[in-house]
């Protein structure tokens, strides 16, 4: 018998009734809900680009570097366009920042302004893009200062627990948004069809516990002693002191690993290591680890620095980067203390 493929339900709830519904539900208010439309509509064509591949003339090098000495891809710059000017001219805010930019982007004068900060990783995972595996968009939303209304680089300066929504869109084998406002973590997926990202999986639950971790591995003799001991440690499975056999995968983009651990669990971690400890580590926080943070937090897991937890940490820089370590909370709470013990070994 022959699979069908059912067509989208018209009783299926799309991204601009769940927004509509929150704002009468008084959770967000009609600028959010607008921002988060066009951040979306913006991600509809990243999406399309993306999934042109070859026949696009979008692979390959663009032949520049990014702040951060990285080389960047012709689907980073494109990302990166597409959200700014998407984005510029929506009327709500007051500033945007991202990944592949040195500075915070001011909104041109003649644009209409508003009170809220956008910052955004505009395509994650960038080394996978030539190679057809899984890539995606990362974003944070953060209100402007009381009476800011031309954001520079120290107004986006704030802890992730100031995020007022956060999300990612992963392109994958279909394109989901993933989203909270700060009241669950909510997964859409894009109809392709009608152009329109539909409620697939409401209130995403991380489980407590899991058997599956997400590391580079080829670091691992970078990495510091409380690191170097909890993935050996998990690598000596059952009769080893975790007690348990554990299952590895990384996919290389962060959005897909933590795709993957929204929906059924895991550990993610990108610690510090002897190649990026001048830097503070590799993922950024403003762009990654914080966005990343609030939506697993808010489906039951936990995201920290090993010492801190993440959407505390007061930063310092807007391409600062950190260690991260996030997903089943019972997990990271053991990496945690791995990390905890070993500081108070020390004289
Ligand atoms: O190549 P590595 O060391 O495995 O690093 C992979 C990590 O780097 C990243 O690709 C960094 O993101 P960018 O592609 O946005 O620079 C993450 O998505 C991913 O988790
Ligand atoms: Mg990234
Ligand atoms: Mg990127």
């Amino acid at each position: 018998m022959s699979a069908v493929l059912t067509p989208t339900p018209s009783s299926a709830i799309s991204l601009t009734r769940y927004l509509i519904e929150e704002q009468r539900a008084g959770r967000i208010n009609a600028d959010l809900r607008l921002l988060i439309e066009v951040v979306a509509r913006a991600c509809k064509s990243i999406s399309i680009a993306v999934g042109k591949g070859a026949l696009g003339g979008v692979l390959g090098d663009a032949g520049t570097g990014n702040i951060q000495g990285e080389a960047q891809k012709k689907l980073d710059v494109l990302s990166n366009e597409i959200l700014l000017e998407a984005n510029a001219w929506g009327g709500h805010l007051a500033g945007l920042a991202s990944e592949e930019m040195d500075t915070s982007h001011p909104i041109p004068d003649v644009y209409p302004r508003g009170n809220y900060l956008l910052l955004f990783d505009p395509l994650d995972g960038s080394s996978n893009i030539d190679v057809n595996i899984s890539v995606g968009t990362i974003f944070s939303v953060l209100r402007a200062p009381d009476g800011v209304s031309r954001a520079e680089d120290k107004d986006f300066l704030q802890a992730g627990t100031e995020q007022v929504c956060a999300g990612y869109t992963t392109y994958g084998p279909s394109t989901m948004l993933v989203l909270t406002i700060g009241h669950g973590t909510h997964a859409f997926t894009l109809d392709r069809e009608v152009g329109s990202f539909v409620l697939t999986t409401r209130d995403m639950r991380i489980p407590d516990d899991t058997k599956e971790f997400a590391v580079n591995m080829s670091n691992q003799r970078h990495w510091q002693p409380p690191m170097q001991r909890y993935v050996a440690d998990l690598l000596a499975g059952q009769e080893g002191p975790r007690g348990k056999d554990f299952n590895m995968r990384w996919v290389a983009s962060m959005v897909a690993d933590v795709h993957r651990i929204l929906t059924r669990g895991g550990i993610f971690s990108y610690p510090l290591d002897a190649k990026c400890a001048d830097k503070g580590g590799k993922l950024r926080l403003m762009y990654e680890a914080n966005p990343m943070a609030m939506l697993v937090e808010q489906a039951g897991g936990a995201a920290s620095t090993g010492r801190q937890r993440m959407l505390e940490v007061q930063p310092t820089g807007l391409h600062q980067r950190v260690p991260v370590f996030l997903g089943s909370k019972h997990e990271v709470e053991t990496a945690v203390r791995y990390h905890h013990e070993f500081d108070a070994e020390q004289p």
